[in-house]
């Protein structure tokens, strides 16, 4: 791989972003290439590649066959939980797909049409997406660890002709059948999708039969295959939902041209992996990561990609991610901190790894959530290769900052710090007022117009909350709802969210979401919900609730009820566990509910009493509650 020097080109993907992109847009195969690289559009929101014309499915499957490289394997499914590991070559995957894609073109879906894929991790997931590109239908991928309530929100958002399912996912030893959900999703929500994709597992779960289903298998048999269409690359790709500050996720929308171009060059200058190698991401095709770096970046580039079905632990032992890495020869994984925190505590000395041969990994690159210390530095010591810790957004759909593997020069690793901003991120700290902060002063995190191809052009059907939530607070900036600070090196350091979104194992929730959910417990009279700090899974949330004057409930009652309804309405993944019974919640003198000092006294962390405080009194209630009811964690931190 030809060695570049960061500064320079970080310096030209800055100040010239219109060549530099022009540059790396040559590496992918264009029907029609575009002539200029930045635009504007009616709106005035930046677009990329404007005129090009692609399409993804082609790029990421046929390019590489009329290449010669057909026969080379381009998918491996890995699924300790059914015991099954099977390899699709680039031949095999392309001929699934365009015949999927014939099915769905007879079920009458069109360019511009939307397809909800609500599925576990199996290689129909993947099929699903790749098809969709191949029509230029939008694909809306609903992570399986959420309800039938989120199902239906998105449901009603993105109003999807079609719905693609499973009969059902297998959560460790939990057959998960996701067929009644989508039935369930279904009857909530206001839109119906004209037919339902069942992809059977025959697994033994509950398969309820609709009057508008459709068989997988009985469709892949009677479909004729097709040929992609041409897409403009302003056209969207995919829509992701993602966690907003108020209740309804947000629908960040995902293009194909500056998609395409941006995967293809994070594959080489940020994981530093070659065509032909193995990379594994280990997360679920329902998150960015699993867009991102399971199916686009991986195929577009020509690796090959792992897809697992499987935990870090559990399926069987804390030994199969270094069982994966040794068996399929992976060069880059990519997994959440989370996910190494889980295997550190079942094997601390990593006496698993000493039984495979993990000579061909080269780095291990952590995203998600904030990487404590510890687990960077254990995973260092016991792989023996670079640990990368990275940082991005569902937003942006590659990286903003992280340490470029594919550069001349790599950057010492800071703890701490995600290293430097990526290529085409002009990354700022700004104060409340909008002026720059100094190196070292923490404010909030920024990133100077136009965005990198690849990010977020828009959110879908709502203009109106895409401007409000990122473009309003600093005129001229995309604001990331992420605090931090810069040190005087230029190394980028993430404090956390500035606003109630919270990370719970590498998944991103709303805690106002949350509240909702709590606050329709009859019983409650008012709650908050906040994300405290947890040793596993890096927050988990925490309600605390005021009962009504009256009521008899016990709190160990409410608490169950609340956690069940939260499981019903968002999903297993809230994991909300506990829920506090208070006499009354911290406020300013305007009401507002002072969350930040709730979320500092769980943490035993040091705080400032707010001058708004209606009754400081309220702090030593709060304080006693938690000493009371939350005993391990205070003994912990005391
Ligand atoms: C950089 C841009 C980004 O941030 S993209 C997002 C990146 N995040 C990730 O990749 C997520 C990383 N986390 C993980 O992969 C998992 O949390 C790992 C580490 C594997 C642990 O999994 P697990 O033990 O199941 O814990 P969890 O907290 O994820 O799950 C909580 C409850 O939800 C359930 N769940 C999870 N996934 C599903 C699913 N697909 N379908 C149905 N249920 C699911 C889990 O079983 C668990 O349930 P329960 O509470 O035990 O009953």
């Amino acid at each position: 791989m030809a060695k570049i020097n960061y500064a320079q080109e970080f310096n030209r993907s800055i100040k010239d972003p219109d060549n530099f992109w022009m540059e790396q847009a040559a590496h992918i195969n264009w029907f029609q290439k575009p002539q200029r690289a930045l635009t504007k559009d009616a709106e005035g929101f930046y677009r990329w590649f404007k005129g090009g014309k692609l399409n993804t499915s082609y790029l990421a499957l046929d390019a590489h066959i009329e290449n010669g490289r057909g026969n080379d394997t381009a998918l491996i499914y890995d699924s300790p939980v059914t015991q099954t590991i099977e390899k699709f070559t680039y031949l095999e995957l392309r001929d699934r797909v365009s015949r999927l894609a014939g099915g769905m073109k007879r079920l009458g879906v069109e360019k511009g049409d939307t397809v909800i894929i609500y599925m576990p991790m199996i290689p129909q997931a993947v099929v699903s997406m790749l098809a969709c590109a191949r029509l230029g239908a939008v694909h809306s991928v609903v992570f399986g660890g959420f309800a039938p309530h989120e199902l239906a929100i998105r449901i009603d958002d993105a109003k999807p002709k079609l719905i693609i399912t499973a009969t059902s996912g297998i959560e460790v030893d939990r057959i998960i059948p996701y067929k009644p959900m989508v039935d369930e999703a279904i009857k909530m929500a206001a839109h119906s999708p004209e037919n339902v994709i069942v992809y059977n597992r025959r697994l033994g779960a509950a398969r309820p039969d609709g009057e508008n289903d459709i068989d997988y298998a009985t469709l892949m048999k009677i479909a004729d295959p097709v040929r992609c269409i041409e897409v403009d690359a302003t056209d969207p790709l995919y829509i992701l939902y993602t966690s907003g500050t108020t209740g309804k996720p947000k629908g960040i929308i995902r293009d194909n041209g500056g998609h395409a171009v941006a995967m293809h060059y994070s594959m080489k200058h940020i994981y530093g992996v070659n065509p032909r190698e193995v990379f594994w991401a280990a997360s679920d095709v329902g998150w960015v990561v699993g867009h991102s770096y399971i199916v686009y970046a991986p195929l577009i580039y020509g690796c090959t990609t792992v897809l697992f079905e499987g935990k870090p632990v559990r399926t069987p032992d804390a030994s199969t991610f270094w069982r994966v890495i040794s068996d399929h020869e992976v060069k880059v994984m990519f997994t959440a901190p989370t996910a190494i925190r889980a295997i550190k505590k079942e094997d601390p000395k990593g006496e698993f790894i000493k039984q495979f041969d993990m000579s061909g990994l080269r780095y291990l690159f952590l995203a998600g959530e904030r990487c404590d210390v510890s687990t960077l530095n254990w995973a260092g010591e016991k792989l023996n290769v670079p640990v990368i810790d990275h940082w991005w957004q569902t937003e942006t759909g590659w990286p903003i900052v992280a340490n470029m593997m594919g550069f001349e020069e790599q950057f010492d690793v800071k703890p701490g710090s995600a290293t430097k901003p990526v290529c085409g991120y002009d990354v700022q700290i700004l104060r409340e007022d909008g002026s720059q902060s100094d190196p070292g002063e923490e404010g909030y995190v920024a990133i100077k117009l136009p965005l990198p191809p690849g990010t977020l052009p828009n959110l879908w059907g709502d203009t109106e909350r895409f401007v409000k939530g990122y473009l309003t607070k600093f005129d001229g900036y995309y604001f990331s709802g992420d605090g931090g600070y810069i040190d005087p090196d230029g190394y980028v350091f993430i404090t956390g969210r500035v606003d109630d979104i919270i990370n719970v194992a590498g998944h991103r929730l709303s805690t106002a979401e949350m509240e909702e959910v709590v606050a329709k417990h009859p019983d409650v009279a008012e709650c908050c919900v906040v994300g405290i700090e947890d040793d596993l899974k890096g927050q988990i949330p925490l309600a605390i609730t005021v009962l009504k004057t009256g009521a008899t409930i016990e709190s160990f009652q409410l608490q169950s009820e609340v956690v069940a309804d939260v499981r019903k309405e968002i999903g297993p993944v809230a994991s909300l566990k506990k829920v506090l019974v208070a006499d009354r919640l911290p406020k300013t003198r305007s009401g507002k509910i002072l969350r930040k000092v709730i979320r500092a006294i769980a943490d035993g962390k040091e705080f400032a009493v707010p001058s708004t405080i209606d009754d400081p009194e309220i702090l030593k209630e709060i304080e006693d509650l938690f000493k009371e009811q939350m005993v391990g964690s205070f003994e912990k931190q005391a």
